[in-house]
């Protein structure tokens, strides 16, 4: 679905991501873990076509370079959430929801456009927020409503589509984390593709198909959730001494800290 070979960005100078070496199949959910600073969203945004890279050809989506692709056909194939997304949008909350849309309408939506918005704030639970001014919200209840939007923009025939989350579970109470991730989920088993920074790697491990995780712009780590979370490679990666377990529930691994 995407894929880039030595990656490298920087930026003032700075170097952001090295030689970062990323396969996402279709079907895959994908997490990408690490401390602060690791180079996560930087390389969602490099991944996404959002920030270019120093040598043009590095990414490739669907076997075509990025770059070749058009804005407008590539908005109805892949859809983004920031990490920071815009907390002052004048917009009713359905208006907002409706911007996933744009790329599918001229100057109204159609009555498939309504109803997509409509399912996808069913799904995200903001349905009955749908006529509140979308700045009046909660942090937890904006982030439900960007969700809606994305799954919106994506909501079409093509097959395989990508997802790009970047810390989709910020300000979402317990409920909402795993509701959020279980649409992801059921998105990711109808053969679509979700790339999702997350800092909750026991989330992450419960389920995530693969782990990325970064230290340093670098890839310290690449593969399934129990190859990649053992005590070794977490504590070196984030400095802090940690206990691999089993979940005792849903058997998978589960990562006490401290
Ligand atoms: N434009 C820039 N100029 C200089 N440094 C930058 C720039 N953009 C990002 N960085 C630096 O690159 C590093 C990676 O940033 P990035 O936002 O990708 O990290 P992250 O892993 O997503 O972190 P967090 O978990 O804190 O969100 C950070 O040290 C950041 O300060």
């Amino acid at each position: 679905m995407i894929k880039g070979h030595e990656i490298n960005y920087q930026s003032q100078n700075v170097s952001i991501l090295k030689s970062v070496d990323i396969n996402v199949g279709y079907g895959e959910f994908l997490a990408i873990v690490g401390p602060n600073g690791a180079g996560k969203s930087s390389l969602l945004n490099v991944l996404a076509n959002e920030i270019k890279t120093d040598k043009k050809q590095e990414i490739f989506f669907k076997d075509k370079i990025i770059y070749d692709w058009k804005l407008e056909e590539l908005s109805k194939h892949k859809a983004k959430i920031s990490q920071h997304n815009s907390q002052d949008i004048p917009l009713l909350v359905k208006d907002v929801v409706m911007m996933g849309r744009y790329p599918y309408f001229g100057s109204q939506p159609t009555l498939e456009d309504i109803k997509s918005t409509e399912i996808t704030m069913v799904e995200t639970e903001i349905i009955h927020f749908g006529d509140r001014d979308y700045n009046s919200l909660s942090g937890g209840e904006k982030q439900r409503v960007h969700l809606a939007r994305v799954l919106a923009q994506l909501d079409n025939d093509i097959a395989h589509r990508l997802l790009f989350l970047d810390e989709p579970l910020n300000n979402l109470d317990i409920k909402h984390q795993h509701n959020t991730l279980e649409l992801i989920k059921k998105f990711t088993q109808n053969n679509n593709t979700a790339v999702v920074v997350l800092h909750d790697l026991n989330l992450a491990a419960s389920f995530a198909d693969k782990i990325l995780l970064m230290e340093k712009g670098e890839v310290l780590a690449y593969g399934a959730p129990e190859e990649v979370f053992t005590e070794e490679k977490i504590s070196r990666a984030y400095n802090f001494p940690c206990t691999i377990c089993k979940h005792p529930v849903n058997d998978s691994t589960m990562i006490l800290f401290g």
